[in-house]
């Protein structure tokens, strides 16, 4: 288990009742915690050819923004609605608590870029799945691969993940 697991604090009943959260505010705010993340995330992807890490907002904007600043390689936001100007894409998806659109803009990669697409929690996996499609159906991208802190393995998500490109979990629970 890596050393920063402890960094992440397990909030119960948020944001709703039953829900068993995983807060990782206290891992970014340890510069070391935060530093060690970010190197864990993109160590499988080193020379991987990557051209742009894809993150989800808004955790995933945090984290994938330092990874591809790693990598050396771009950043695309995918964001919830109303935030993104110009010609965008769009997918609408459930999530554990809730349901959400995700957009990107239209022009924000060339076809077939190789992407990496990077979340911090996998869940039960739709919003991971409906970045994929976002991405494939919505830009043309290839998906080179999926990447997430920490994987809730009792709900599920990863058996959502239908790709041949490799899901990659820092951490489980
Ligand atoms: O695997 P799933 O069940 O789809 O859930 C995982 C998603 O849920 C959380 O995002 P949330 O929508 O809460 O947004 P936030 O990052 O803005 O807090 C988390 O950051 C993932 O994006
Ligand atoms: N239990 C959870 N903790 C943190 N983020 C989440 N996203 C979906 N479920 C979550």
């Amino acid at each position: 288990m890596p050393g920063f697991a402890h960094l992440i604090r397990t909030v119960p009943d948020f944001p709703t009742p039953g829900v068993q959260f995983r807060d990782i505010a206290p891992l970014l705010a340890d510069g070391r915690g935060f530093a060690a993340a970010v190197a864990a995330l993109a160590e499988p992807w080193r020379g991987a050819g990557l051209v742009a890490v894809a993150g989800i907002e808004a955790r995933g904007f945090i984290l994938g923004a330092a990874v591809a600043r790693e990598l050396a390689i771009g950043f695309v936001p995918l964001r919830k609605p109303g935030k993104l100007p110009g010609v965008l894409r769009e997918v609408e998806y459930a999530l554990e608590y809730g349901s959400d659109r995700l957009q990107v803009q239209a022009d924000a990669l060339p076809q077939a870029a190789p992407v990496l697409l990077l979340d911090d929690v996998l869940a039960t996996g739709g919003t991971l799945d409906a970045a994929a499609r976002l991405l494939e159906t919505g830009l043309g991208a290839r998906i080179a691969g999926a990447t997430v802190l920490l994987e809730i393995a009792a709900l599920g998500g990863r058996a959502r993940w239908h790709r041949s490109a490799p899901l990659h979990a820092v951490l489980q629970v």
